[in-house]
């Protein structure tokens, strides 16, 4: 039966990188995504950026909405402190098996908690079900037109707190129009945008680092 390209992304991971070593997962995904088949991961340059800024927020708590195949699930568990935890959301469960298999493979289940379902209803359940008061980090890489409905919802379930990190991926490419007027507008947050690519390309592309004031 034809592979999905998530499913030959995990065959590059288990063929060329080492179990156990999420850098090696990372370069794995990026050299297939580049030399073989372009896949919508953060990839390697807007890559730094995220490892940069998860570095300086040192989290204890994450939210990543929209996991695919665990590339930046990956990269950003790689870099917590020992007890922090990270909670990705992926409501496809195609992905979402493909995802788990290369979280396993980078050896990061015990930092990574992938809820399969909808974010809409997963993001009101968050204090009850996992016991999250509030985000430290929030990456938004799921559906360019859910990134507004669904930071307004955070605010609404008390999930945000001064000092709180929202990270966008592609406010240019494809673009999030609506949260980027939202967040640069809003007095609430203290926004920056981060020049960078497309993955693997060389369209112009960035990230919308916002901080939430409370
Ligand atoms: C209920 C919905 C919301 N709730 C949700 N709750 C849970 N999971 C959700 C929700 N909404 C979506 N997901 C999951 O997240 C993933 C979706 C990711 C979407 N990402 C893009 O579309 C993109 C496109 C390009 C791009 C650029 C240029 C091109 F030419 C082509 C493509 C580049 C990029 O870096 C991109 O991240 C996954 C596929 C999908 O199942
Ligand atoms: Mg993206």
């Amino acid at each position: 039966t034809q592979s999905t390209r998530p499913q030959r992304i995990l065959d590059a991971v288990q063929k060329n990188a080492t179990r156990g070593d999420p850098r090696s997962v990372v370069k794995a995904i990026d050299h297939f995504c580049r030399n073989k088949e372009w896949a919508m991961n953060v990839g390697d340059e807007k890559g730094c950026i995220l490892d940069s800024v998860v570095s300086e927020v040192n989290p204890a708590t994450v939210l990543e909405l929209g996991t695919y195949c665990g590339y930046s699930t990956v990269r950003i568990a790689s870099l917590l402190p020992p007890h922090a935890k990270l909670i990705t959301l992926e409501f496809n469960p195609d992905f979402a098996a493909i995802a788990r298999q290369v979280i396993a493979w980078a050896g990061l289940e015990d930092k990574v908690q992938l809820v399969e379902g909808a974010s809409g209803d997963w993001i009101p359940k968050m204090k009850e079900q996992f016991g999250v008061k509030t985000f430290d980090l929030v990456f938004l890489d799921h559906w360019k037109n859910s990134y507004l409905p669904d930071t307004k919802l955070m605010e609404e379930c008390s999930l945000l707190r001064k000092g709180s990190v929202l990270l966008a991926d592609n406010v240019i490419c494809p673009g999030a129009p609506d949260y980027l007027e939202f967040v640069r507008s809003s007095p609430r947050y203290k926004s920056q945008y981060f020049k960078s690519h497309l993955e693997y390309t060389k369209v112009e592309d960035g990230l919308e680092k916002s901080v939430f004031l409370g």
